[in-house]
């Protein structure tokens, strides 16, 4: 049973999106899973392509006019003009009013509205359609506005969303088609009805596997973008938005956010002794060590050759001083001849030291990182005046600060 039960899951597992890492599967399914760079790129290419669906839209929909013109009666064409006049103006505000914002709420919100315009635009000219006797010909186009559930469930395919969000958005277009059955109770033709709400299930099916496919690509292009590619930890390039999407965040509640540069003493040492390959070994096992002892919420990144930035969220001073204390009397890790690795380590905190943007931080940090350098290495410096230094507990603590 249970080599029964492992084969399957290994059969199922090769189906998945090979561009993704195992560790990053769980992300296809609950939004809950993103870093925040990947939200805020979903969430931006989500508005685009809201908005690329609304241009569409708002084209298309006025042009289908001139059907309606041939096949309807004078004051039915005019009523059902009227209502797509007003859709196409709805979706030309959604086109010109919503701007990526990076905010997955802001998404969420465009692509509800995105729905609910040509959901009540098929409510109001079904009614409409309802009232009037339609000969063969204007029956058979008023039957083709039954097929706007369907383009709006096809629809979903173009964005990149999570498993979790496709069933949400996919059961709320089922149970508008249900609600639109159940309003044509008595005249209802049950096989046919049935039918289409099969037809609707197997195109959510598909729709699902098409924009979680989106998204694991997005995942994986997101990692190569932002990852550096010695020791797999954030790049330059996104700490930059890192540091300013977190600072955003504690901003608004007037958080605390610690922000440590940390230097390794002594580099260059190591590649002028043993190389290059073994100073890159060196690299990938700090930041290796480093990563094992962090908090999920902390972000780890290489600034420069070997110089990192540890952005801890939501700690103050003293509890960020405590914890680089521990994490540096763990030990950083060993350089090549057996010696324990040490770095300098400059700390900031946006509250304590009544910083403003997030560049005073990085340059707070640094500044005290040189502090560190000058006063001998291998410690953590937090504030601006060396007798208030705390010294570390590092095995190879070199002077007291
Ligand atoms: N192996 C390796 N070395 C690198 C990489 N990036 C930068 N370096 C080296 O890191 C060294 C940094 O040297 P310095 O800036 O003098 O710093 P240091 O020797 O650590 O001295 P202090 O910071 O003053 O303690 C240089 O020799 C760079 O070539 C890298 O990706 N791999």
């Amino acid at each position: 049973m249970t080599t029964l039960f492992v084969a399957l899951s290994k059969r199922l597992s090769s189906l998945l999106p090979s561009e993704l890492h195992a560790s990053e599967m769980p992300q296809l399914l609950l939004p809950q899973r993103h870093s925040l760079l990947l939200s805020q790129r979903r969430a931006m290419m989500i508005i685009n392509r809201v908005r690329l669906f609304a241009f569409l839209f708002a084209v298309l929909t006025p042009l289908w006019s001139i059907v309606d013109f041939m096949v309807f009666s004078y004051p039915l064409w005019t009523g059902l003009a009227m209502f797509r006049l007003l859709a196409c103006g709805a979706f030309a505000s959604v086109l010109f009013m919503y701007r990526p914002s990076g905010r997955l709420t802001d998404a969420y919100l465009a692509i509800a509205i995105l729905f609910a315009i040509p959901t009540l635009f098929y409510i109001a000219s079904h009614t409409l359609l309802r009232g009037h006797e339609l000969t063969q010909f204007s029956a058979a186009v008023a039957t083709g506005y039954a097929f706007l559930p369907f383009v709006l469930m096809a629809g979903l395919a173009i964005f990149p969303l999570t498993l979790l969000e496709n069933l949400l958005l996919a059961t709320l277009l089922l149970i508008a088609q249900g609600v639109a059955g159940y309003m044509n109770w008595s005249t209802l033709n049950w096989p046919s009805f049935a039918g289409g709400f099969w037809l609707l299930i197997l195109i959510a099916g598909v729709t699902a596997l098409a924009s979680m496919s989106q998204l694991a690509f997005m995942i994986a292009l997101v990692r190569q973008a932002i990852r550096d590619p010695l020791t797999g930890i954030l790049s330059r390039g996104s700490g930059e938005e890192i540091l300013d999407l977190q600072w955003n965040l504690v901003d608004r509640s007037n958080g605390t956010l610690a922000l440590a540069f940390i230097d390794l003493d002594h580099f260059k040492s190591i590649n002028d002794t043993y190389g290059h390959e073994a100073g890159d070994r060196t690299l990938r096992n700090f930041t290796e060590t480093l990563t094992a002892k962090l908090r999920s919420s902390d972000s780890l990144l290489r600034w420069g050759g070997e110089e990192f930035l540890l952005l801890m969220p939501n700690t103050d001073l003293a509890q960020a001083n405590r914890a680089l204390q521990r994490i540096v009397s763990n030990g950083l890790g060993q350089r090549p001849d057996g010696k324990p690795l040490t770095a300098s380590i400059g700390l900031a905190e946006r509250c304590h030291d009544r910083i403003r943007t997030p560049q005073e931080l990085l340059e707070r940090a640094d500044q005290r990182m040189y502090l560190a350098k000058s006063n001998g290495r291998n410690q953590v410096v937090c504030s601006d005046s060396p007798e208030t230094q705390q010294a570390t507990d590092a095995p190879a603590l070199t002077a007291s600060v």
